[in-house]
C-alpha cells in the first residue's frame, strides 16, 4: 500500500517549492536554512522526475543538501538556524577554509555557496521560462541561463556533461506539465509569483556573502 503514497510524495509541485522559499524568509529578512534546504529538496524531486540523465546533477545537489542537514541536526544545530547565524558561527570558530581546501573542506558556508550559485541559474532559467513563447526551446533557455551563471564555476567536463543533459530536456509544454501547476497561463502566473521570492532569497545571501568576502570559497 505504500506505493501510491510514495509516488505521490515523489511528485514535484511548483507551489510546494514556492511555499518553502517563502517560508525561508524571516521577518528580519534572514534566511532559514531548514526551509532553504527544503526548497532544494523540492527542486531535486523535479529533476529526478525528468529521468536518469540528470542524476549526476541531482546526486551532487543531494550531497550538498545532506551536508547542510547534518549540521542542522547536529549538536550545534542551533547555530545553523539561519544562513546568517551559520556564517557568523563558522567564521568565528574558524570552521571555513578561506583560500584552499584544508581541514574544513565541507563547511556549511562553502556548501551553501554552491547551491547559492545554482539558485542564480534557477532565477535566470525561470525568468526565461516565464517570458517564453510556445516555440521557445527549454534546452536553449536552460543553456543560456547556465552559461550566464554556474558555468563559470565549472570545469570543462562538467560544462560538457551539463550541455548534453540540457539537450534531452522535454519541450516547453511537457516541461510545464511536469511542473504540475495547471494550464500554461497558470504556470506563467505562478512563475511570476515565485521569481521575486527566489530573487530576494538570492540577493540576501549574495549581500551576506559579499559582506563577509565568502563568494570565492574553495
Ligand atoms: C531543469 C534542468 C536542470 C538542469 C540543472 C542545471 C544546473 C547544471 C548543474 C550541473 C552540475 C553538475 C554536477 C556537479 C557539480 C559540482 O561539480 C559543483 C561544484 O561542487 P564542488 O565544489 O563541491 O565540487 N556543484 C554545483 O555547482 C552545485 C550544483 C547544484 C545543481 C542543482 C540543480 C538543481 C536543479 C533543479 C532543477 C529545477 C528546475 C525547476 C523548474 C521548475
Amino acid at each position: 500500500m505504500a506505493g501510491p503514497v510514495a509516488s505521490e510524495d515523489q511528485r514535484f509541485c511548483l507551489r510546494e517549492v514556492l511555499d518553502t522559499f517563502r517560508l525561508s524568509l524571516s521577518e528580519k529578512k534572514e534566511v532559514y536554512l531548514e526551509h532553504y534546504v527544503a526548497g532544494w529538496r523540492g527542486l531535486v524531486k523535479f529533476l529526478n522526475s525528468l529521468g536518469s540523465v540528470f542524476s549526476f546533477i541531482s546526486k551532487d545537489a543531494v550531497n550538498k543538501i545532506q551536508i547542510l542537514v547534518s549540521y542542522l541536526n547536529g549538536e550545534n544545530g542551533s547555530q545553523y538556524v539561519t544562513v546568517q547565524s551559520m556564517v557568523k558561527y563558522e567564521l568565528e570558530n574558524d570552521f571555513v577554509d578561506q583560500t584552499k581546501r584544508g581541514s574544513h573542506p565541507e563547511s556549511g558556508c562553502r556548501t551553501l555557496l554552491r547551491l547559492h550559485r545554482a539558485l542564480r541559474w534557477l532565477e535566470l532559467f525561470l525568468e526565461r521560462l516565464r517570458t517564453s513563447t510556445e516555440d521557445s526551446k527549454t534546452s536553449v533557455m536552460c543553456a543560456e541561463a547556465y552559461n550566464e551563471s554556474l558555468a563559470q564555476y565549472h570545469p570543462w567536463v562538467i560544462r560538457k556533461a551539463a550541455g548534453m543533459a540540457f539537450c534531452v530536456l522535454p519541450g516547453r509544454s511537457a516541461f510545464f506539465e511536469v511542473m504540475n501547476v495547471g494550464p500554461p497561463e497558470q504556470v506563467v502566473a505562478m512563475l511570476g509569483e515565485a521569481l521575486p521570492l527566489i530573487s530576494e532569497v538570492y540577493q540576501i545571501t549574495e549581500d551576506l556573502y559579499t559582506q563577509h568576502n565568502l563568494l570565492n570559497l574553495p
